[in-house]
């Protein structure tokens, strides 16, 4: 067989069910997925492409949990606030005026190369103009899970009623022969879907097998008002409705409590994305992690979009979430950098169903993988491959990135885009956005 990639030496970070490290070896990539490995020197091949990864590691592609590409653009636009001001003052009257499908696919172009350029390989996104986000991944080459989120005052009537789940399976239908694009069924939240929105969510996914995404108990008087309007405490509601008995994706998750998490754990369908530095920035609150994992919750981590965060770097988020849940639990030992590592990759790959897929460097399994360089100050020296990727290096040490088998950052540069001409874009669009925030 003559392999299109091969990865010749470094050191692999698998992430498998044992957490082997192979130092010294090879990764060899055909079709899109990773026929072999074996240590350097062990056998001979014949490769399309050889690249050294010596004084590496090659680590599996993170996974972003919880995003909304196209808010790329909104960085900075309306910080130190809090959500509920940041959202109903700012963001959704300037969404009003804004949202358009070529704005949506120039800022998701943006987004989606910056966190390639931060190392991550799927994301998982929620926002509005599907076809956009899906042609503008697919064009840098990242891999995405897309859903068009439902809020019942705003959104059409089609995906208000028993139409959602047609537009799914249309979506579905035009991308399935695009690898990288996937879509899931995204009610905004408890407070912006009415029950009868997140019953029909809940058929559509299950009679479909299609992941449910959502924003959940972010901030305290999210809580208060379902108690107030449902008699229920969230997850109670959710599960009232149906949405337990799903695979499902629940962003922030700040304020449950233990017999919530009870419910969560029933199915094992639910995850937990934990949202750190966004939830910091709006003063949301804190996920409470030591509790998730003690109740068995599958936990990964999501940037949440540029307006709140304001980046798309999930190292960072790793490295704050770890620190900052140490601090709170008053216990350095909590939440270990291999754990943390684990939300990123294996776990968030649960949380999407496809363990057997993504994930983690394992033959037979997608080639998704990002090439960390050792050849660092910041990086050196090594004694724990875990404690490095979590608490020191920063993403300009990803040099590589290959996603479905192919490249697409080669010594941090991007192949599929021009850099320089998206950072024009953005500047183009900067005067148009100001305006709207004038008017
Ligand atoms: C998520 S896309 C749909 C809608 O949600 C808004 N949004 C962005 N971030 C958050 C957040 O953290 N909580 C709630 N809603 C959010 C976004 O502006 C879009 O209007
Ligand atoms: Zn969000």
């Amino acid at each position: 067989m003559i392999f299109d990639i091969v990865l010749e030496g470094g050191s692999i970070i698998t992430m498998d069910d044992k957490n082997r490290i192979l130092s010294q070896s090879c990764i060899a990539i055909k079709d899109g997925k990773i026929q072999a490995i074996f240590p350097i020197g062990s056998s001979s091949y014949e490769a399309k492409q050889k690249i050294d990864t010596r004084n590496c590691f090659i680590i599996p592609g993170l996974i972003n949990m919880h995003s909304h590409l196209p808010m790329t653009y909104f960085r900075g636009l309306a910080d130190d606030l809090p959500l509920n001001t940041w959202l109903q003052k700012y963001i959704w009257p300037l969404e009003a005026k804004l949202i358009k499908p070529q704005l949506v696919y120039d800022a998701t172009l943006h987004g989606a190369s910056e966190m390639i350029k931060n190392g991550i390989s799927t994301t998982n996104d929620m926002y509005f103009c599907m076809n956009s986000i899906a042609d503008a991944c697919s064009q840098v080459g990242l891999r995405v899970f897309i859903s068009e989120a439902l809020i019942d005052n705003e959104s059409p009537k089609e995906y208000r009623d028993n139409t959602i789940g047609r537009r799914i399976t249309q979506l579905k239908e035009e991308y399935k022969d695009n690898p990288l694009i996937d879509f899931t069924l995204a009610p905004h939240s408890i407070y912006a879907c009415s029950a009868q929105t997140l019953k029909t969510c809940a058929k559509i996914a299950k009679d479909n097998n299609i992941l449910i995404h959502t924003h959940l108990s972010e901030i305290r008087e999210e809580v208060e008002n379902c108690l107030k309007i449902h008699k229920l405490k969230p997850v109670e509601y959710l599960k009232e409705l149906g949405l337990l008995e799903v695979r499902g994706i629940f962003a922030h998750g700040i304020w449950i409590e233990e017999e919530e998490m009870e419910l969560l754990a029933e199915k094992g369908l639910s995850s937990i994305a934990i949202c750190t530095e966004s939830n910091l920035k709006l003063s949301s609150g804190f996920a409470p992690i030591k509790k998730y994992q003690e109740k068995g919750i599958n936990l990964c981590l999501g940037t949440d979009g540029v307006a709140s965060n304001n980046n798309l770097d999930l190292l960072t988020e790793m490295s704050v979430t770890a620190k900052l849940h140490k601090a709170l639990n008053n216990d350095p030992t909590m939440l270990p950098a291999q754990e943390a590592f684990a939300f990123v990759t294996i776990n968030a790959a649960k949380a999407l169903g496809k363990e057997k897929e993504l994930g983690s460097l394992e033959t037979g399994k997608i080639a998704d993988i990002a090439v960390v360089s050792l050849q660092e100050l910041e990086n050196s020296p090594v004694y724990n491959p875990y404690s490095l990727l979590v608490y020191a290096i920063n993403s300009h040490s990803i040099r590589d990135m290959i996603i479905q088998g192919k490249i697409v950052m080669q010594n941090r540069q991007l192949c599929n885009v021009n850099e320089q001409q998206i950072l024009d874009k953005a500047a183009e669009y900067k005067e148009m956005i100001l305006q709207a925030t004038e008017k």
